[in-house]
């Protein structure tokens, strides 16, 4: 099968360049399998280009060696949805090599073993590719953003566009943190309707005395379920339980793996607190303690799913609402 490498050499702290010619290259050529083509990107947007011009001049499954961060895979797998030059049934595998600064994907997929070395374990996905193990099929979504007023942002969104401001100060994961509390006073007012799993035909939320989903209230009927904001916190992920190592926003991924195609929302709404009396900007800023005490509890291993408010609004073990919810669900009608 031919293989591409491509590496970014500008994402995470810049090291991509080393790393393949220190490791993944010459252990490619050491295992005989000797790369097609190897592409240094040289612009935002050249990995999909690239990518898709190998399949293009390889009319069969190939391989992509990818040594950046969940940004260039992303950029790779877009170009590639929108583009009519591929058939369908070709089979794309990437060897995941992660160099950029969060690697959610990487490090939701391959887990480092206790007192693994770093090169080792950056390399587990190269070691899985040569030993011919069987590939993860992941899921993806299409999504469409109709917004008639523009403006808004969900609070993950605006930490990623912030963050990227930061990048060249702050070359590591600390720039995220750095974005998320410049963002963590705004609320978002907006709507979404959560449609059920077409495999079991209801929206399914998390129950934290279960430690496990359930078919959530009146919706198992199958109709979808109407959420309204403002939203402190908003989130949906297939495929990856962290976005970045430690940060395990949503732990039901690998807890209770979806069986079929669904994506699961976090989120956080400020009204689910019984002390929320009126929307101020004082309000909303003693509220963002809560927002922060309640995320940064996902860097314990994701306990965060588990916090409930107590009737002082404490959301230290009380027995109210979750202050976190967390719903598997699709976000397209089907068929
Ligand atoms: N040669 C290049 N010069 C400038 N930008 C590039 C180049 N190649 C790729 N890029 C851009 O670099 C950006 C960052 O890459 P990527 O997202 O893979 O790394 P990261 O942001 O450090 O890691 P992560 O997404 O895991 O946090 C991407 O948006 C990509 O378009």
């Amino acid at each position: 099968m031919p293989i591409l490498v491509v590496y970014n050499p500008v994402c995470g702290d810049c090291t991509a360049e080393h790393f393949f010619n220190t490791h993944v290259i010459p252990r490619l050529h050491t295992a005989n399998r000797i790369p097609t083509e190897i592409i240094r990107t040289r612009a935002s947007g050249d990995a999909g280009i690239e990518t898709l011009r190998f399949l293009n001049r390889h009319k069969k499954d190939v391989t992509v060696v990818l040594g950046s961060g969940d940004g260039t895979l992303h950029e790779i797998v877009n170009h590639l949805a929108f583009t009519t030059d591929v058939e369908d049934d070709r089979a794309i595998h990437f060897v995941l090599v992660p160099c950029g600064t969060a690697n959610a994907l990487y490090a939701s997929l391959f887990r480092p073993a206790p007192l693994e070395e770093t090169v080792a374990y950056r390399l587990r996905s190269l070691e899985a590719f040569l030993s011919a193990s069987t590939p993860r099929l992941l899921t993806l979504s299409l999504t469409f953003t109709s917004d008639p007023l523009g403006s808004h942002r969900a609070l993950h969104a605006a930490i990623l566009k912030d963050s990227e401001k930061l990048r060249k100060e702050i070359p590591g994961i600390e720039r995220f943190k750095v974005a998320a509390q410049q963002n963590i006073t705004k609320w978002y007012a907006s709507h979404v309707k959560l449609l059920p799993i077409p495999s079991s035909g209801v929206v399914l939320t998390y129950d934290p005395e279960k430690g496990d989903f359930v078919p959530f209230g009146s919706d198992e009927n199958g109709s979808a379920l109407d959420v309204h904001g403002p939203f402190a916190y908003f989130l949906s992920t297939m495929n990856v339980d962290r976005l970045e190592p430690e940060f395990r926003i949503n732990p039901m991924v690998s807890k209770s793996p979806p069986t079929g195609a669904s994506m699961d929302v976090i989120m956080v709404r400020p009204q689910r607190d019984p002390t929320f009396t009126v929307d101020t900007p004082k309000a909303r800023e003693k509220f963002a303690e809560k927002t922060v005490a309640v995320l940064t509890t996902a860097y314990q291993d994701g306990i965060h799913i588990n916090l409930r408010y107590s009737l002082n609004g404490d959301i230290s073990g009380g027995g109210g609402n979750t202050v976190v919810e967390c719903f598997r669900a699709t976000d397209a009608p089907q068929g």
